[in-house]
């Protein structure tokens, strides 16, 4: 019994926390108002804490700050008044009376719109106090900021401190020796480097979390991308105007997010102001025979030979030939989305298997289309390896085929990496920069040239 219980509690303190983070985040969002991310707050309060009355109104407040009528709310809304934290489990009181059937019996319900002091309550909100009602709900609003603010700070990974000197470092120490300004600048950062990622406990939480994670629960064929068939995966973008800390507290906030948090912190480059965190997810593909052309077949299927096997060289990558260029701009820049400064690539689970290499052009070489097959550098991917190589530089990933041991997380051989896009953003872009955002693998298009 006592074990039923303390598993009981433990269950509770998870969703708990959970509920807590999603609170923090729909502080932050609806005071900003950010109505669409304040709302996706909401459903995951909801989700932590289905019958929590405090996450109903919540929702509610954003839909009519938003002037949207929503049936549901006024549903929702009577919950208000029947706040108990005892209603966020389920079960029977001393009594052996439900819960559920206690609370309707001690709080009938009512609608939304028969509690015209609610309503106004609401609609109050973002003018000045009128009635008690809006008073209320604004010192509700600050006590949700208040927890926020005595959140306690994420365990601080160590920061990795990036030795390569700035741009505008370069520039200024060349004017300090010589007493003008450089003719050329020179950019001689390696292709790539490659070291190991984290220490091996953090990897194996990371792990743990990603394959639990909801957004990889359907990392098979049906969530693949047409533009990089054969890979899947969630991307988050979001900009990092504030530094590390203020940047990497934005990815702790959130629940989806946070076990990215170590990861972060050990690529994070602080001149970096516009990140692109990749959860990538490599399928294994069939084999496919390899298009030998036979000299001596008549012209015309040699031609098609030809054509067929170009294009088989392309079908050789799960991801295609580009350089990273993904930071969503708002609508307005009118720039295009700058290359990323620098990339950085962990490797979680890698299958024994034919293919799945990083592969990489050095930056000054003409596009691939122009010089195919040509390649300066290959990385095997590795659990818990880390390559770090320059956003300049084009690169792909092999297919993976003739996989002979899966990892045993990802039974199906899935290969799957952590690629953080990190982007100096020219301050001129800082209006249209994204502070967060996830979206789907698929809906994810990289720039090729
Ligand atoms: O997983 C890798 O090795 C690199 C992936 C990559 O380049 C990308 O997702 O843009
Ligand atoms: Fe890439």
């Amino acid at each position: 019994m006592a074990h039923f219980q303390e598993k009981l509690f433990d269950a509770y303190d998870a969703a708990e926390e959970d509920y807590e983070t999603h609170l923090a985040t729909y502080v932050e969002e609806l005071s900003a108002k950010r109505f669409d991310t304040a709302l996706e707050s909401c459903d995951g309060m909801l989700e932590a804490s289905p019958k929590d009355a405090e996450a109903a109104l919540c929702r509610a407040l954003v839909h009519a700050l938003r002037g949207d009528d929503d049936e549901e709310d006024d549903d929702y809304c009577t919950l208000w008044l029947k706040r108990c934290d005892r209603w966020r489990v389920d079960g029977e009181d001393c009594m052996g009376v439900p819960w559920g059937e206690r609370a309707q019996r001690d709080f009938p319900p009512a609608k939304l719109k028969q509690r015209p002091a609610w309503q106004k309550a609401i609609l109050d909100l973002d003018r000045p106090a009128a009635c008690d009602d809006a008073q209320a709900a604004r010192r509700f609003l600050a006590r949700c900021a208040r927890r926020r603010d005595a959140a306690p700070e994420p365990p601080q990974m160590p920061v990795v401190e990036i030795t390569e000197s700035t741009a505008a470092q370069t520039v200024l120490d060349h004017v300090v020796d010589h007493g003008e300004l450089p003719e050329e600048m020179e950019d001689d950062r390696p292709l790539v480097t490659v070291s190991q990622g984290l220490d091996e406990e953090t990897f194996q939480t990371l792990k743990a979390a990603l394959v639990n994670h909801p957004r990889l629960q359907n990392a098979d064929s049906e969530a693949l991308g047409a533009s990089f068939a054969g890979s899947s995966g969630f991307v988050v973008r979001f900009d990092g105007w504030g530094g590390v800390d203020a940047t990497a507290k934005k990815l702790w906030v959130r629940s989806e997010t946070r076990p990215l948090v170590p990861f972060f912190r050990r690529c994070a480059d602080k001149e970096c102001t516009g990140f692109v965190l990749n959860v990538l997810v490599v399928a294994p593909a069939e084999d496919e025979e390899e298009v030998v052309v036979d000299e001596n077949a008549p012209e015309a299927v040699k031609l098609l030979l030809r054509k067929k096997a170009e294009e088989s060289i392309d079908e050789q990558y799960a991801v295609g030939w580009h350089r990273d260029a993904t930071l969503g701009l708002k609508p307005g820049a009118d720039a295009a989305p700058p290359l990323a400064h620098r990339v950085s690539v962990l490797y979680v689970a890698v299958p024994e298997a034919t293919g799945g290499e990083l592969c990489l052009r050095n930056a000054d070489r003409p596009p691939w289309r122009s010089e195919r097959g040509v390649i300066d550098r290959e990385v095997a991917p590795k659990q818990n390896r880390l390559a770090v190589f320059r956003g300049d530089a084009e690169h792909a990933v092999r297919r993976v085929t003739n996989v002979t041991k899966a990892d045993a997380s990802f039974p199906k051989g899935h290969r799957v990496s952590l690629v953080l896009e990190q982007y100096r953003v020219p301050p001129g872009l800082r209006e249209f920069t994204m502070h967060f955002e996830i979206v789907e693998g698929k809906d994810y298009e990289r720039v090729s040239d």
